[in-house]
């Protein structure tokens, strides 16, 4: 949550000159409202379902750099169709993010005690991402420009 898979994500697909696109925005997109909306009306388990339905339309039609939600990976529906595809983990510790985003009420699932809640998301997300990632990338003290950059050669892409 706030690694910066959208601000490097639009770098990197600069970079490669392909198209970028953002599971998160899809989502918006398409119900037209906001996630946080989505999570209060419906609960977390239908936003997951539509989460998996927006990563199954964008590996099926996209060919670019696609930036997932924070808690994508929790599905095992959404892990297996990112099996074999080249997944970077953007990773950061808790300091970094919270300079980074606040941790403001704005990211539902960090409403109440965010540092701890942030701690707890990640204790429990880790080894998911490290198992969907092809690298691990990490963020912190670098600016997305570099970590872009980081990316590219961890995944031998060549830029254009
Ligand atoms: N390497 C970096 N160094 C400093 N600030 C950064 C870096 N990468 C991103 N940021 C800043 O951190 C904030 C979060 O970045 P961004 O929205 O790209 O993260 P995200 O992973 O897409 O978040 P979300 O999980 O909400 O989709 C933004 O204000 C962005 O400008
Ligand atoms: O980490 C998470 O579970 C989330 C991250 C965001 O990208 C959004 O997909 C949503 O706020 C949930
Ligand atoms: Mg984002």
């Amino acid at each position: 949550m706030g690694s910066g898979k959208s601000t490097v994500g639009a770098l990197l697909a600069e970079r490669l000159g392909v198209p970028y696109r953002d599971t998160d925005a899809d989502i918006v997109a398409a119900e037209g409202r906001p996630i946080s909306d989505i999570f209060v009306d419906e609960g977390e388990p239908y936003f997951r379902e539509l989460e998996r339905q927006a990563v199954a339309a964008a590996v099926a039609e996209h060919a670019g750099v696609l930036a997932l939600g924070g808690g994508a990976v929790l599905d095992a529906g959404t892990r297996a169709l990112l099996s074999g595809l080249p997944v970077a983990y953007l990773s950061m510790d808790v300091e970094e993010a919270v300079r980074r985003v606040g941790l403001g009420a704005a990211r539902p699932l960090l409403a109440v005690n965010p540092r701890r809640q942030w701690r707890e998301l990640m204790e429990a997300r880790r080894h998911l991402y490290t198992e969907v990632a092809r690298v691990v990338v990490a963020t912190d003290d670098r600016t997305p420009e570099e970590v872009a950059q980081a990316v590219l050669d961890a995944l031998e892409l060549k830029d254009v």
